[in-house]
């Protein structure tokens, strides 16, 4: 009995929305967790119809043994849809057996009302948009090549063919990310010794375009900094681009995600990380230690909605509606605008009682989200770019060139020039003056669409200090006492007679 406990309580979690099915899962004893996941997966597959005959066959009004309906709706799932519950006799099985009767009565009578005949029938299905993203591999290079990996998987009776084509033992190179395979849908990896060894990483193709834009320089001297890093896919594949030279500082503030992503990183063979478990915006731009990061990545928290291949469809029935999806989102897109402005604090050091007035080192930001929402994508860009933080910092949004220019979905204009969102104000508050109201240029922005790409929904911005901008400010710059930065999170009065931004 135990076993549906343990279930009951899983499903207990995921209702009081403690995390997502894969991460709640994670956090199982491993004894039994495979099992656990199996029947609580299931469960959430019929649940509204496990509920619905629970509730017209009125099993919990007349077992009060029975006190928590989670622990009805994983015994009652075996009961009539698995081989039987698998417990020896106790007063909680023996009260679900009375009622064995009518429950299946009534799961007979569900299916005649909504013209089914099979069990499956009956079943929540997941996203259709998600059978027509193929199973992607990302060769780990920090391991080996992607020549060898293609080598063992032809010794395997796989054939290397054409992009999307039909056979299931057909595979390809992706035509935009280097080292990234293509696999038909259904074709699993989980087992495979290529994959336990951390040879390949199983990462959705969209999910590979933050690194690859942000491709910071292999070179003993590049200093890097992953703010956001759980699981840690992205920070092994920058470990890849930078060959493992230089410095890679990977942030988590989560403890539990925390140790993936050093399990992670560790079999990824990424040994130029540096994993912390700490909050980004804690982290002091004058901290010595982070003086000449010149890359920074950001892909923190959002709504995920687009994410189409995951098991969180079976939660969605009970996702909030219209104005709590709305608060929520706004939320988000409040964090998520916070986190692009502390990436464009100066990250520079200080000197006794003196400070140079701090210039960024920082050259280039690259911010994504798994979100379809332009309240998390296009708007959050465009607000960052009429920060204080990006105009002090003269950071720019990079042109298409720079920005995987052969992807043909790009950002949506309307939303990133639209006037009507929060109006700018700067981290420490101070709203900012219209002048310095300006945009970019969509077509800097990337943009994937499930259904539509062959990926789940994703959006890429690359914000990159403008060296033009750069050169006027170091001209103006002036040796200041550092109790006059407002970038020292204290508001400085206004001085200047013209901004750059004008020009
Ligand atoms: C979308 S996930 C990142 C996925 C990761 N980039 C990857 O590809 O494997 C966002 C992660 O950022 C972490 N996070 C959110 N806010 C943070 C903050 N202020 N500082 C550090 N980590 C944060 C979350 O706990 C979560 O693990």
């Amino acid at each position: 009995m135990n076993f549906y406990f343990e279930a009951a309580k899983t499903l207990d979690r995921l209702d009081a929305k403690e995390g997502s099915i894969k991460g709640i899962i994670a956090t199982l004893p491993e004894k039994d967790r495979k099992r656990t996941a199996a029947l609580v997966i299931e469960t959430l597959k019929f649940k509204p119809v496990l509920l619905e005959v629970i509730d017209k066959s009125k099993l919990m009004k007349e077992e009060r043994k029975l006190a928590s309906k989670t622990l009805a709706l994983v015994l009652v799932h075996d009961l009539l849809l698995a081989r039987g519950i698998q417990a020896g006799d106790g007063p909680i099985k023996q009260a679900v057996l009375r009622h064995k009767t009518r429950l299946h009565g009534e799961l007979q009578k569900l299916k005649i009302k909504r013209g089914v005949t099979s069990n499956e029938q009956l079943a929540q299905n997941g996203d259709e948009r998600a059978a027509s993203i193929p199973r992607y591999v990302r060769v780990n290079t920090l391991i080996g090549t992607t020549e060898d990996t293609i080598e063992t998987f032809v010794s395997r009776g796989y054939t290397l063919s054409d992009p999307f084509s039909s056979s299931k033992k057909g595979f390809s190179k992706d035509p935009h990310v280097p080292d990234l395979l293509l696999f038909h849908p259904s074709t699993t990896f989980q087992d495979d010794d290529l994959y336990t060894s951390g040879k390949i990483i199983l990462q959705d193709k969209a999910s590979c375009f933050p690194a690859l834009v942000l491709s910071p320089p292999a070179s003993s001297d590049s200093v890097v900094i992953d703010a956001t890093a759980a699981p840690g896919n992205k920070t092994s594949h920058l470990g890849a681009l930078m060959k493992n030279k230089g410095k890679l500082f990977a942030f988590e503030r989560d403890k539990k995600r925390f140790s993936t992503l050093k399990m992670m990183l560790s079999k990824a063979g990424c040994t130029n990380s540096f994993p912390i478990n700490a909050d980004f915006l804690t982290i002091d731009p004058h901290d010595t230690r982070y003086s000449s990061v010149t890359h920074i990545l950001l892909d923190p928290s959002c709504s995920g909605s687009g994410i189409v291949n995951r098991l969180d469809y079976l939660l969605e029935a009970e996702n909030e509606g219209g104005t709590d999806k709305e608060e929520r989102l706004d939320k988000l897109a409040s964090f998520q605008l916070k986190m692009i402005q502390h990436a464009m604090r100066p990250f520079s050091s200080k000197h006794m009682g003196f400070a140079l007035r701090p210039v960024p080192n920082v050259r280039k930001i690259v911010y994504s989200t798994c979100s379809i929402h332009a309240t998390e994508n296009e708007r959050v860009v465009r607000n960052a770019l009429n920060s204080e933080e990006a105009r002090v910092g003269a950071f720019r949004l990079a042109p298409r060139s720079e920005v995987l220019p052969t992807w043909q979905r790009r950002g949506y204009p309307d939303e990133l020039d639209s006037p009507g969102t929060p109006s700018c104000f700067s981290h420490s508050g101070m709203k900012l003056d219209a002048r310095f109201t300006f945009t970019g240029d969509a077509s800097s922005l990337v943009r994937c669409l499930p259904g539509e790409d062959a990926t789940n929904g994703f959006f890429v911005s690359c914000f990159v200090r403008d060296n033009r901008q750069q050169s006027t400010s170091k001209r103006k710059m002036s040796i200041e006492d550092d109790t006059n930065d407002s970038l020292l999170h204290k508001p400085r009065k206004k001085k200047h007679k013209k901004n750059t931004l004008d020009k």
